[in-house]
C-alpha cells in the first residue's frame, strides 16, 4: 500500500538529509507506528506519502503508483484517499461538529444525499452523535480529536495518517482515540501513526518503525516504543 524505495529527502540549505536511503514496505491493512526522536524524519516521511514533498532521490509508491511522477492534477485524487489527523486537531472553529465533518465531503463534491448518510454514521462511530450541533471550542480535547478522526475517516480512505494524534491528550483520553484508530484499521484502512507516546506504543502493540537521523534503525512487528527508553 505504501512503499519507500531508497528514499532520500534533503531540504534546501546545509545539514544532513532528513531521510537517508529509507526503504519501507507497508501492506494494506497494517497498523504501523513511526517512532524516533524529534527531527528524526517522521513528519517528512508522512508528507512524502501525501506528496506535500517529493524525494530528492528514490521512489515513493502509494497503492501501486509512483506518486512523485504523478501529474499534478491527480494529486487531489490521491489525497482524497488518505485521511489525516494531527496533534492540534485543526478543526474549523466556526463550524459545528457535523459541519466540520460534512465539509470534508463537500470539498470533494459528494452529493447531499451521501453527506446526509455518511456524517451521522461517522459521528456515531466516534461516539459523538449527541454533540453534532456543538462548536469545537465547546468540546474537550479528546472530543475534538474524535471529530478530527471522523473528518479523516468520513470518506472511508484507504490510508489514515496520524501525526502525534495523542500528543495533546491525557493517557485515558489517548486510549479512547487509539480504540477508534484500531476500529478504523479493522475495517481495512491502513494506519500510519507518528508518535512519541511511549505509553500508547507499549500498550497497543503494533509494527514499530524507528527512525534515527533519517535512517530506519528498527522495524519490528508488535514492538515496544524503544530499547533505550
Ligand atoms: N521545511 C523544512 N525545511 C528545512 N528543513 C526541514 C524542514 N522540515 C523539516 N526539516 C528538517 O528535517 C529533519 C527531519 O524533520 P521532521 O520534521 O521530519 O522530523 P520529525 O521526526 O517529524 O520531528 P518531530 O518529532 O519534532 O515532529 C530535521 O532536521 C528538520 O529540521
Amino acid at each position: 500500500m505504501i512503499r519507500f524505495e531508497k528514499v532520500t529527502k534533503k531540504y534546501a540549505g546545509p545539514g544532513r538529509a532528513a531521510l537517508d536511503q529509507v526503504t519501507i514496505d507497508i501492506d494494506k491493512g497494517e497498523f504501523v507506528y513511526l517512532v524516533g526522536q524529534s527531527g528524526s524524519g517522521k513528519s517528512t516521511a508522512l508528507r512524502l506519502v501525501l506528496r506535500e514533498l517529493r524525494p530528492t532521490t528514490g521512489r515513493v509508491y502509494v497503492a501501486g503508483k509512483e506518486i512523485n511522477r504523478m501529474a499534478g492534477w491527480k494529486v487531489p485524487r490521491l489525497r482524497r484517499q488518505i485521511g489525516t489527523v494531527f496533534q492540534d486537531f485543526r478543526l474549523l472553529p466556526n463550524k459545528t461538529v457535523s459541519e466540520n465533518v460534512a465539509f470534508a465531503l463537500q470539498v470533494i463534491g459528494k452529493s447531499r444525499k451521501d453527506i446526509n448518510r455518511l456524517v451521522p454514521e461517522t459521528l456515531e462511530l466516534v461516539g459523538l452523535s449527541d454533540k453534532a450541533a456543538r462548536l469545537p471550542d465547546e468540546l474537550s480535547g479528546g472530543e475534538q480529536q474524535r471529530v478530527a478522526v471522523a473528518r479523516a475517516y468520513v470518506n472511508r480512505p484507504m490510508i489514515l495518517i496520524a501525526d502525534e494524534p495523542t500528543g495533546n491528550l491525557d493517557p485515558a483520553t489517548s486510549v479512547g482515540i487509539m480504540n477508534l484508530l484500531e476500529d478504523i484499521n479493522s475495517s481495512g484502512t491502513t494506519v500510519v501513526m507518528a508518535t512519541h507516546d511511549h505509553g500508547i506504543v507499549d500498550q497497543f502493540r503494533k509494527r514499530v518503525i524507528e527512525l534515527e537521523h533519517g535512517k530506519v534503525v528498527r522495524d519490528e512487528a508488535a514492538g515496544a516504543y524503544g530499547f533505550q527508553h
